[in-house]
């Protein structure tokens, strides 16, 4: 069994009264894709939000790496290595692909700091940038403005600054929504890619994408964990088809 890299232990969250999260436990395995899935309103975004410290928990504890970080600043978690991308996307519309990963690598967030550097390390850095864009397919966009991408490769480009961070675990809000068709098929595999040699938690409402990538799927409901397990368990829960999958989703 791989080490527990990241947990949630009673996780709870109200809001006035409301509980939207209820008691959550969950272990995401190092090395492993992790999707969190459920239907509309069953908790996915908040724990989300609650993990990667943009909400503070009425109750619990989150630990990563052993560490308690239930108390820590967002910037912080991110510093030691738990990297949430999308919803928070720094990319910049007028900057090319190229200056985008460049900027994103010279992000004071690491223990790196480049901007004082000398020349010799500024080339590594251009090929790192390089090395980046090559990863997520974009090398033929390199020199376009980051806001003439087609979706999904501005969503290649959010996966390439993210890369930039160098994440040990990165969190996916909801990589494929507003996706079409061709553009999932082509980030399912990115994720598939850039999780090799990472940890992988997503939120993702694609079943069938899940399905595929996943290692680990736990399912939320009214905010409490209904199950948990590879897919293939998941989706024989009777309590899962009734609750999610006969519910129309996916
Ligand atoms: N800031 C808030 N204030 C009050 N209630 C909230 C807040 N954020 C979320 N909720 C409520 O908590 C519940 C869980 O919401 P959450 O967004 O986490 O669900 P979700 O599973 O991500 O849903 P979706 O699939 O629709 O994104 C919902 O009933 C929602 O209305």
């Amino acid at each position: 069994m791989a080490e527990i890299v990241l947990e949630a232990r009673d996780l709870s969250k109200e809001f006035k009264g409301f509980t939207a999260v209820k008691g959550v436990n969950l272990q995401v395995r190092r090395g492993t894709i992790h999707a969190l899935i459920g239907p509309n309103g069953a908790g996915k975004s908040t724990v989300f939000n609650l993990i990667t410290r943009f909400l503070p928990p009425t109750r619990g504890r989150i630990l990563y790496k052993g560490r308690d970080i239930t108390r820590a600043r967002p910037a912080d978690v991110a510093r030691m290595g738990l990297v949430r991308s999308f919803q928070i996307s720094a990319v910049f519309p007028h900057l090319s692909v190229l200056e985008n990963v460049r900027v994103a690598l010279q992000r004071p967030l690491g223990t790196s700091f480049h901007f004082w550097k000398p020349e010799a390390s500024l080339h590594g850095l251009h090929e790192r940038a390089r090395d980046l864009i090559d990863a997520v397919n974009l090398a033929a966009w390199a020199d376009r403005a980051a806001v003439e991408l087609p979706y999904g490769r501005k969503r290649a480009l959010e996966i390439a600054t993210t890369l930039a961070l160098d994440p040990e675990v990165m969190l996916l809000d909801e990589p494929l929504a507003g996706m079409g068709h061709e553009d999932i098929g082509h980030t399912a595999a990115l994720i598939r890619r850039v999780a090799a040699g990472r940890t992988v938690l997503m939120v993702e409402h694609n079943l069938s994408v899940v399905a595929d990538l996943s290692d680990t799927i736990t399912v939320l409901r009214r905010g409490e964990v209904l199950a948990e397990g590879p897919y293939d368990t998941v989706s024989r829960d009777p309590e899962v088809r009734e609750a999610y999958m006969g519910a129309g989703h996916g």
